[in-house]
Formats: C-alpha cells, sequence, structure tokens
C-alpha cells in the first residue's frame, strides 16, 4: 500500500509501516495543487496540523482508505467529506496530552513572570531587574474552558501548585470535575468572572469560534489568558488590545487562527503576550507516540481490522472485535444477496442478531450489512459511509436482537423491503467461522455465500430439479452444490446453487419458460473470484 505524509511525524512511525512492507512517501509543505497530485493513487495520508485535507482532496484522492492525524485536533480535516468518500479519519488522541498540558503549565509561569520577556532583555545586555514583577499562581484560581483530557491534565498540575480551578465545560459531569478537584460552572461568565488565569482546551469548532471575544476578555480583568488549544477559539485582534490597554495582565498564545502566523499579526506586537509557534505537542516522547499510534491506525484499516481511533466510523470495542470479526464478512455478504434477490427499491434494512452474537457490540455488523445491499453502487460506499448513505436516501434502518437462535450459537439476517415486499437473508457461521446462508425467505437451506449462486423458486415435484441441472449442465455451467428448501411437500420449494461459472440471461430465460418454475435469480458475489 501507498502512504503519504504530508507533515513530519517521528521516525518510529514511518518504521512501523515500511517494515509491514508499505511504501512511504515523504512530502512536505506541497501547494494546494500539489496535495492534489500527490493523493491520487494513495491508499493512506498521515498529517499533523499543517496540511488541510479538503473535500477537493478526498475527491481527488480515489484510492483512499484513511486519513491519520498524528495528533488530536482535526480542524484541519473535512470530516464530513471523508465520510461521504467512504475515508476513515482517524487521530492519536493520547500521545500528547502530556505535552500540551505541560506547555501549557510553562507558558502559564512564562506569562505570570515574564520569562521571555526578562530573557529578551538580559540577552540584549540589558540586567532590567526592577523592571519585572510578577505574579504568583499560588491560591489564584485557574478558570479552565473545556475539561477534556488536556484540560484535565493542567488543572491536576496547577491545582498542585496551589492553584483553585474552575471548569467551564458543558459536556462533562460534576463528579469529573471533582475527580480533579475542580469546580464545574454552568456558564463560561461565572467562568470568565472566577478566574486569574484562563486557559482554553476545547476543540475549534462552530460553537467554539470566537467564544472568548472582547466582551469576555473584559471580565477577566487584571487576568492571564493562555491558549494552547486552538487559534480561533480567542478573538486575536480582541485579545492583543486587551493586554496592549492593560485590562489583561499577559497572554500565552502557542496556536493562531491561520499558520504560520502573519508577520502582521497583532499579537506579535504586544510585549505581554507571549507566542510560539504551535509547539504544544512538540516533544520527542509525544512526536514519537503519536507517529507510531497513527502508524497503527493505518495498519489496521489496511488489514480490516478495528480503526479503534476511527472518528467517523461506526465505534467498535476493539475487546469485543474477535467475537465480531467473522460476522462483518457474513453481513455484508447477506446484504449483498437480499439485495439482488429483491425486485423493488429498497426503503427499509432490518439487520437482526440472534443467539450470542446478540450480545455484542455490534454497530459495524450493521454498516457491513448496509454496505452489503449498496454493493451496487460498489466503491462508493462502504463500512464508514453506509449508514450515513442510508440515512441520505431515507432508508430505515433497523437492529432487532434476540437471545434465542433456533439450533445455532448465531444467526444474523439481513431483511431488505419496502412497502409491498421484502426478501430477507439468514446467514450462520458452521464452526464460528465457516460462512453458510441456513435460510432464504424462512425456506431452510444450507448454501455457501461465495462467487456465481442461482436461486429458484419452483414447484416441490420430480424432476425440477433435474431440468435446472440439465439446462446448467447444457450452457457449461457447473454445479459445486445445492441445497434445496420447501414449505410442504408438493408446494412451493426453493433451491440454492452454487456455480462455479457465471449464468447468462439466456440460460435465465430458459429456466424461466418452464412452467414448475416460479423465478430464478442469479447472484454474483463479489468475494468471489
Ligand atoms: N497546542 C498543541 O500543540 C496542542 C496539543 C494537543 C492538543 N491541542 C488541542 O487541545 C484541544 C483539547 O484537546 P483534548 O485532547 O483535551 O480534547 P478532548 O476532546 O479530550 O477535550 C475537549 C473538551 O472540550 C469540551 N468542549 C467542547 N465544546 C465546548 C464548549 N463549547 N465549551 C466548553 N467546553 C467544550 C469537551 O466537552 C471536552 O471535554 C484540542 O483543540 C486539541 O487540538 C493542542
Ligand atoms: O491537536 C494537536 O494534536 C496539536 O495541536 C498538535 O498539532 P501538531 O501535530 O500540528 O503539532
Amino acid at each position: 500500500m501507498k502512504v503519504l505524509v504530508t507533515d513530519p511525524i517521528a521516525s518510529a512511525g514511518i518504521e512501523l509501516l515500511e517494515d509491514n512492507g508499505h511504501e512511504v512517501e515523504k512530502s512536505y509543505a506541497l501547494s494546494d495543487e500539489e496535495l492534489l497530485e500527490a493523493v491520487s493513487g494513495v491508499h493512506a495520508l498521515i498529517v499533523r496540523s499543517g496540511t488541510e485535507v479538503t473535500r477537493e482532496v478526498f475527491e481527488a484522492a480515489e484510492d483512499l482508505l484513511i486519513v491519520g492525524r498524528a495528533g488530536i485536533g482535526v480542524d484541519n480535516i473535512d470530516l464530513d467529506a471523508a465520510t461521504d468518500n467512504g475515508v476513515i479519519v482517524a487521530n492519536a488522541p493520547e500521545g500528547n496530552v502530556r505535552a500540551a498540558a505541560e506547555h501549557t503549565v510553562a507558558m502559564t509561569f512564562a506569562s505570570a513572570r515574564s520569562i521571555p520577556q526578562a530573557h529578551a532583555r538580559l540577552s540584549g545586555g540589558d540586567w532590567a531587574k526592577g523592571e519585572f514583577l510578577g505574579t504568583e499562581v499560588n491560591d489564584k484560581t485557574l478558570g479552565v474552558v473545556g475539561f477534556g483530557r488536556v484540560g484535565q491534565q493542567v488543572a491536576k498540575r496547577l491545582t498542585s501548585l496551589g492553584m483553585d480551578v474552575v471548569v467551564f465545560d458543558p459536556y462533562i459531569s460534576e463528579e469529573r470535575a471533582s475527580q480533579f478537584g475542580a469546580d464545574l460552572v454552568e456558564s463560561l461568565d461565572d467562568c470568565l468572572t472566577a478566574a486569574d488565569f484562563l486557559t482554553i482546551h476545547t476543540p475549534l469548532t462552530d460553537e467554539t469560534e470566537n467564544m472568548i471575544g472582547e466582551a469576555e476578555l473584559a471580565q477577566l480583568e487584571g487576568g492571564y489568558v493562555v491558549n494552547c488549544a486552538r487559534g480561533g477559539i480567542v478573538d486575536e485582534p480582541a485579545l492583543a488590545e486587551a493586554v496592549e490597554d492593560g485590562i489583561l495582565k499577559g497572554a500565552a498564545v502557542d496556536v493562531f487562527a491561520d499558520e504560520p502566523v502573519s508577520p502582521d499579526s497583532p499579537l506579535l506586537d504586544v510585549d505581554e503576550v507571549i507566542v510560539t509557534p504551535h509547539l504544544g505537542a512538540s516533544t520527542e516522547a509525544a512526536q514519537e507516540n503519536v507517529a507510531v499510534s497513527t502508524a497503527e491506525q493505518v495498519l489496521a484499516a489496511f488489514e480490516n481490522e478495528p480503526v479503534t481511533n476511527a472518528l467517523n466510523a461506526p465505534s467498535i470495542d476493539e475487546s469485543s472485535y474477535p467475537a465480531i470479526e467473522p460476522y462483518v464478512g457474513l453481513a455484508d455478504t447477506a446484504g449483498e444477496i437480499a439485495v439482488q434477490l429483491l425486485d423493488g427499491r429498497v426503503e427499509q434494512v432490518e439487520v437482526s442478531y440472534a443467539g450470542d452474537i446478540a450480545d455484542e457490540d455490534i454497530d459495524f455488523v450493521t454498516a457491513s450489512a448496509l454496505k452489503g445491499v449498496f454493493e451496487p453502487l460498489e466503491w462508493q460506499v462502504n463500512a464508514v459511509n453506509a449508514p450515513r448513505v442510508a440515512d441520505q436516501r431515507g432508508i430505515e434502518v433497523i437492529e432487532t436482537k434476540t437471545r434465542r437462535a433456533e439450533d445455532f450459537q448465531s444467526l444474523v439476517t439481513v431483511t431488505a423491503g419496502n412497502n409491498e415486499e421484502s426478501v430477507s437473508v439468514c446467514g450462520t457461521l458452521f464452526a464460528g467461522e465457516d460462512p453458510r446462508i441456513v435460510r432464504i425467505d424462512g425456506y431452510r437451506v444450507d448454501a455457501v455465500p461465495h462467487g456465481h449462486m442461482l436461486v429458484a423458486r419452483n414447484t416441490d415435484e420430480p424432476g425440477v430439479i433435474g431440468f435446472i441441472g440439465s439446462v446448467l449442465g447444457e450452457a457449461d455451467v457447473n454445479i459445486a452444490g445445492m441445497f434445496n428448501g420447501r414449505e410442504t411437500i408438493g408446494g412451493e420449494a426453493l433451491s440454492v446453487y452454487n456455480l462455479d461459472d457465471t449464468v447468462s440471461g439466456e440460460v435465465l430465460e430458459r429456466l424461466g419458460e418452464d412452467e414448475r418454475i416460479i423465478e430464478t435469480r442469479y447472484i454474483s458475489l463479489d468475494n468471489g473470484e
């Protein structure tokens, strides 16, 4: 497989991919046009915050399976476009948390004690001892906006240095905050009025963009702002002005709305604003962690294994994956057969789980069944975007579960249909690994879901199966296996043939001419050679 890396990552990640036999190309600082050209034919793209992965990129990358983000923030990746194009996006949410938290603490102290400014004066030969009177963090209040992984680690470190912590995060529990000795407040205003130091740790979203503007900064009078999360959350001109006007004592900024930040940014003009060029994750340990973790996600995608940090694929609990893995292919195939047997439009898909499988985390299995149903759309649909494709097409998806599975350990049934008709295909795994279709529309069968199949509905009378066999034989179609299921003796029967070859339209026509044959369907499964 081909992997393109467009922002520098640690060599450990590159080596892991190469050791697994993949070809890795490193191309940094590409222009938009160069990136569109470079992604063609690539199976995985690895980025950090320096590459904008736009809809155009996804559309140009026809072979792309996964975008790995060697870090946390994915605001530079169009997730909707990824999903629309069936591409997994996975980040590395753990590997640089400590580095980001430590940088935030460092920026807090650097700002409170004017370390960069004092350093600059002294290196210029100026012993300006009397000009720097800092602020102690001890006994001050830290306001944390966004109390996820990084926010929590910052709180942990700064409480141990004597700070009280108040938290604004509408999506966490009071209990979570109190585990870190922090008080969860109801509103951003409450956080701003309580804080001496405000530190931001939310992602950049529609909700958080410009969340801290002139009015919010005014409420922090006499305080400090630290932003090591994302540019765009704090209004940059307003921050520069608030510090310049003495409303704030200082600010520390690691991230900018546009990166690299323009030399004309107002933030670079104010002495009490200290800046770093997005260094939060830039430690050796963090870079090694995120590079390896991202390479592992890419390898998982290549191997069709669970991509545990996927942000846009159905969630899979890693520990339960071995239990569902064999059913992923079975559900896909059952969906593929059901849709080929159905005459009309698919308006509803029901995936039913019976027996042991009903106790598992089956989101991914359902997504795979949908992928099978959408097989006629070929490469446009995969397990990543199948649920969305169903939603966009107004197809109702129902999941049901029951413990009872007749004599089987587990059964997965995919029923595709509309208000007038439906077809259900039920499969199981013999010996836990050998896929079998055991029921089609209620008829008991035993078919290996593979390659070429013929499904016939016929009257249950002597000679019909022989007739079908001879028509197939005359057309040089070899029968590898067959099973006949019937409701009652002499009633309607359904027979399934596993074949070595395709069946032409003429053969189907010939079979249909016999009045004992109600209907025949040739099924081609993409798991065949
Ligand atoms: N400077 C760097 O190099 C660097 C390094 C690592 C992470 N980061 C950035 O730090 C940020 C946080 O990372 P994380 O790993 O802690 O993410 P996280 O997802 O673990 O935590 C984010 C928190 O923000 C909260 N949140 C979301 N919307 C909010 C809102 N409107 N108001 C208040 N809270 C809100 C969420 O509930 C969540 O608890 C991300 O933007 C990430 O990209 C920057
Ligand atoms: O979101 C992140 O992980 C950090 O902002 C780090 O970004 P970087 O990988 O571009 O340094």
